[in-house]
């Protein structure tokens, strides 16, 4: 079955959310678009939190999420209990965002990387697996109450 990714962000990072939404449709994985739906200017909160509200109840298997820094998405992402968000800019720390945290959310930087680098980030954190292992040990304790 197709791996159900949602995705969502703000203005800043609307144009890559639109390409990528393509290319992710195009190697057959399902998307779910939270928005926004322009590039007008909106709060990244309100499209955040709806992508990792549905991750938490299993209605999707990981999500994306882009802004111009990538930070305002992953600072909210990570409000969430059940999310492990990782901001990342280059192919290994995606990979690693995988194979060491089990991040379940990658968070994009459209302003301060190429919409290519983007894709291939974003292909890479959806095709990689946990390690699990010693990481598994330090994941459990990520959690705070
Ligand atoms: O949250 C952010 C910064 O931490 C994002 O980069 C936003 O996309 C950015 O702040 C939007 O800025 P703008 O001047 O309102 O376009």
């Amino acid at each position: 079955m197709a791996k159900k990714i949602a995705i969502g962000g703000d203005h800043a990072g609307y144009e890559y959310k639109k390409k990528l939404i393509q290319r992710l449709e195009s190697e057959g994985y399902s998307v779910k678009d939270f928005g926004p739906f322009s590039d007008a200017s909106v709060d990244y909160p309100d499209f955040v939190h709806p992508v990792c509200e549905g991750i938490e109840k299993g209605e999707f298997d990981q999500g994306i999420v882009i802004c111009g820094s990538g930070n305002g998405v992953a600072i909210t992402a990570n409000k969430h209990q059940g999310i492990r968000a990782a901001l990342c800019w280059n192919e290994d720390l995606a990979a690693l965002a995988r194979q060491h945290n089990n991040a379940n959310v990658i968070a994009l930087p459209a302003r301060f990387v190429s919409y290519e680098l983007a894709e291939q980030m974003a292909l890479v954190f959806l095709s990689t697996d946990f390690e699990g292992g010693r990481h598994q040990n330090r994941v459990n304790k990520i959690a705070c109450s």
